[in-house]
């Protein structure tokens, strides 16, 4: 955490900080349950059935979730232990959507693949056709899961880049620019030049991008992941690449995560980031401070400030 995420934590709270930065073994899990009133866990920390199984009497009253999330912890477990969730919602939006547009312009004009080629000493200079990529202005973009992150990119791809917006949800929304619901999936697939994934993770969404919809992309279209790796089928994502069912991808995040498959790191239409969605100090911060309000609030015995 922030250094003045950690200073409010050791101020306010009888607070074991863990020093490591790998995800929670199994054992610490437990033990963090069984000896601790309030957690505050992250991605990777997986809070599955098994492991609320394993500790049939937490100390343990909340699970306080740093990141807005929660796929890493299932919800209706932790509610049978007598455990609250809680995350941290708002805090990340910009952020996140700003490291979606990051994605968009780096894969649709070949940043990553330019910057390699200056690194590598070989660029011969600049002529008419060198390195041409697609023109993001205008394009037609389209949004799966229209949440906070979802409205937040086609926002700056409305207003930022004059892109038509079309987005796949459960129910209407109505931002304060032009919008178009897309009947299903493959037909939002079909008709856009960039697909951004921002649904959460879990398993309802596992697998949500298939052969079948990478197929209906246009030969021409890019992929933009700033969900969670799990929502796209990697295996698929590959094939099409490899096959050119698609011209690229932009991915934030992995379905194996920390691993990245070779055939996507070998590939120069491919943009690669580690996760980077929230990574700045302001947001983490912020993340850090909402998780601590909860914490807070959960002491006082107020109700949760966001509640999961
Ligand atoms: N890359 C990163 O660092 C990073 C940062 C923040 C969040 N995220 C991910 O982004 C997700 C979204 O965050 P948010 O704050 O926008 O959440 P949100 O709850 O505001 O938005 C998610 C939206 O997806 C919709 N949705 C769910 N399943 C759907 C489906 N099958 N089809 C269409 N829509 C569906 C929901 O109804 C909701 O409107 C988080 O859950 C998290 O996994 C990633
Ligand atoms: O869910 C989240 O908030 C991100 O993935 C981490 O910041």
């Amino acid at each position: 955490m922030t250094a003045a995420v950690e200073a409010r934590a050791r101020a306010e709270f009888d607070v074991e900080i863990r020093a490591e930065t790998s995800p929670l073994t199994q054992e610490e899990r437990r033990r963090a349950l069984r000896d601790f009133d309030i957690v505050v866990p992250t991605l990777g920390d997986a809070f599955d059935e098994a492991t609320f199984a394993d500790v049939p009497e937490p100390r343990c009253r909340l699970l306080a979730n740093f990141g807005v999330g929660f796929n890493h912890i299932d919800v209706a477990a932790a509610k049978a232990a007598g455990i609250a969730v809680s995350n941290t919602p708002g805090a990340v939006t910009d952020a996140t959507a700003d490291i979606a547009m990051t994605l968009m312009l780096m894969t649709a004009r070949r940043a990553g693949e330019g910057e390699r080629l200056v690194r590598s000493g070989a660029w011969q200079g600049w002529h008419p056709t060198q390195m041409l990529g697609l023109h993001l202005t205008g394009k037609h973009v389209g949004i799966v899961g229209f949440g906070r992150i979802g409205e937040a990119i086609a926002r700056r791809c409305h207003y930022g880049f004059a892109m038509e917006v079309s987005y796949l949800a459960r129910s209407n929304k109505t931002p304060d620019f032009p919008v178009t619901r897309a009947n299903s999936l493959v037909e939002l697939a079909a008709s856009v030049d960039v697909l951004v994934l921002a649904v959460p993770g879990g398993a309802e969404t596992r697998h949500l991008i298939t052969a079948e919809v990478l197929g209906a992309m246009r030969s021409t279209a890019l992929l933009i992941n700033i969900a969670r790796g799990e929502v796209v089928d990697e295996a698929a994502l590959i094939a099409a690449l490899e096959q050119g069912q698609i011209a690229g991808a932009g991915l934030d995040v992995y379905e194996f995560e920390p691993k990245v498959p070779e055939a996507l790191r070998q590939m120069d239409q491919v943009t690669l980031l580690p996760h980077l969605g929230t990574a700045t100090e302001e947001v983490r911060s912020d993340m850090g401070q909402l998780a601590l309000d909860n914490v807070a609030a959960f002491v006082a015995g107020q109700a949760l400030v966001t509640p999961v």
